[in-house]
């Protein structure tokens, strides 16, 4: 079945039921090095999740790894442009969990990126990325553990479906041609709009199916969190690019309010609720006005809609919800994306899991890693129904490769996430305690040592980080 590599002699296959992974305590789970800072991280993180299941379970668990390749060691092994071998698809496939590390994607022209393609191709749809922080670890900001956020980004379509066209090339004209003589100006929102002769064009799809299998695990997830953490924030830019982005957030409370009724509140939701409970004779118009502060400036037509909006609401949903009872509920609500970069800097505690598209969720993922301790503690997980890639936020940070001083914390904290998936707690947990210890006693590398106060002089290794979290399991 394979090329060119042998899966282990021992252990057994990961298999998944109901979108939930079965795990056997002998798992065999591929793993990609990754390009750049892979060659130092990747050896670091292994081997600390050996130790911490070893400890844990005392060898009643155990991980059998089945290296496979991607990028530029996959080059070296299958030939030139070989970045993405099917034997590695195939083994992702049938193991159904991996990890990997980081992959190069050139900026321009080359190769489209490994890593967009490998969740693409594995429908991995909901990547996840909690930035938490770890005490004692240095951060830009004044109160980073204030900030506990999980973001959950789709990860298949907006525009890393990679559909675009380079300025100059015959599509890119038919198609400059075709939208300008006719598709814009049968739209008449669209007016007398052209598009310049000399661009590039990108296509942002954008479905209903995406957004709510992204946003249902979102709420899902919700679900699991103590009380105060039972928040959804849908991050969209839907101001401005209405059908796509604008989409994602009316599918999002379509989703909440269907779906999910009976756990979900919408935060205009509980506005109309907490009105009439704080006056129970409130009339529907003076709820309208207090829920949309600009209500006296609208038209009649737009008065009507909203006084028929908390009219709804409260025929629908004040029996199970009101008196309160929405308290108990997951809140989901929703942000302009620009907005909520300001916001997890000024009111980290007000949000808890962030639900976004492809792009935004790209960007926030690093601003909120660079609160917390910056990249090299911002780890992720990208789940499908099938199959789950573990993998860190950051990238192959080239100018830091083989020279065994970058913070493998992110790829071994998203080896934590593997583990908790699993249902390895207890080994998860080893992991974790051992990262906060080390960087409590002040044992970091390079990164967190240079923002720290006073600052570590002399910071570990790559290597000796990894074994400064098993010393301290
Ligand atoms: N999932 C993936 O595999 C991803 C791949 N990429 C790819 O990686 C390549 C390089 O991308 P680039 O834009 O340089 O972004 P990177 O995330 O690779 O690195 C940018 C900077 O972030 C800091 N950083 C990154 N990783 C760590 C870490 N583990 N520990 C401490 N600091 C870290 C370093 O800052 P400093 O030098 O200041 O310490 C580094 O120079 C590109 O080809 C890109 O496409 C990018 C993102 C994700
Ligand atoms: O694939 C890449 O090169 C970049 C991907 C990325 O930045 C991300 O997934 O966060
Ligand atoms: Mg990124």
């Amino acid at each position: 079945m394979y090329e060119k590599i042998t899966p282990p002699t021992v252990g057994s296959r990961i298999t998944f039921k109901d979108g939930k992974p079965i795990v056997p305590d002998d798992p065999i789970i591929p793993f990609i090095r990754g390009d750049g800072t892979g060659v130092d991280i990747w050896p670091a993180t292994e081997k600390v999740i050996n130790a911490a299941v070893e400890k844990a379970y005392g060898g009643q668990r155990k991980i059998n790894w089945f290296k496979v390749y991607a990028g530029d060691e996959a080059c070296e092994v299958y030939g030139t442009y070989q970045y993405l071998p099917e034997d590695t698809l195939n083994a992702i496939k049938e193991y159904g969990i991996a990890i990997k590390g980081p992959l190069t994607t050139p900026i321009g022209g080359g190769i489209r990126s490994l890593n967009v393609a490998l969740r693409q191709i594995n429908d991995l749809y909901a990547c996840v990325r909690p930035c938490r922080y770890y005490s004692g670890t240095p951060s830009p900001h004044k109160t980073p553990e204030k900030l506990d956020v999980i973001i959950y980004r789709e990860n298949t379509e907006d525009i890393y479906l990679g559909i675009e066209w380079r300025e100059g090339t015959e599509i890119a004209q038919k198609l400059i041609d075709i939208l300008n003589q006719d598709l814009i100006p049968a739209t008449p929102e669209h007016g007398s709009k052209q598009i310049r002769l000399d661009s590039g064009i990108g296509i942002k799809p954008v479905s209903k199916t995406g957004s709510q299998r992204l946003i249902r695990r979102a709420i899902e997830r919700a679900l699991t969190l103590p009380k105060p953490k039972q928040t959804v924030t849908l991050v969209h830019k839907g101001n401005i690019m209405k059908y796509t982005e604008g989409a994602f957030r009316d599918w999002g409370y379509e989703l909440a309010t269907t779906e999910f009724r009976a756990e979900c509140i919408t935060e205009r939701e509980s506005w109309i609720l907490s009105n009439k409970e704080k006056n129970p004779d409130l009339s529907i118009e003076d709820n309208a006005r207090m829920v949309d502060p600009g209500y006296d400036a609208l038209t009649a037509e737009k008065k009507q809609e909203v006084c028929q909006e908390v009219e709804g609401v409260l025929n629908a949903i004040w029996e199970t919800h009101g008196k309160g009872q929405w308290k108990d509920k997951v809140m989901v609500n929703d942000r302009i994306a620009d907005s909520i970069f300001q916001q997890i800097q000024t009111r980290p505690d007000e949000y808890s899991i962030l639900a976004t598209m492809n792009l935004n969720g790209d960007y926030i993922s690093d601003a909120a890693a660079a609160i917390v301790g910056g990249l090299g503690m911002g780890p992720g997980a990208n789940i499908g129904d099938t199959c789950a890639v573990f993998e860190a936020t950051h990238g192959t940070a080239p100018k830091h490769a083989g020279l065994d001083r970058i913070n493998p914390g992110s790829v071994i904290l998203s080896g934590v996430m593997m583990l908790e998936f699993m249902g390895w707690q207890e080994a998860a947990d080893l992991i974790k305690k051992g990262i906060g210890d080390a960087i409590a006693n002040r044992q970091v590398t390079y990164d967190l040592a240079r923002l720290m106060e006073p600052r570590v002089d002399t910071p570990l290794k790559c290597s000796e980080f990894a074994q400064a979290i098993i010393d301290h399991f």
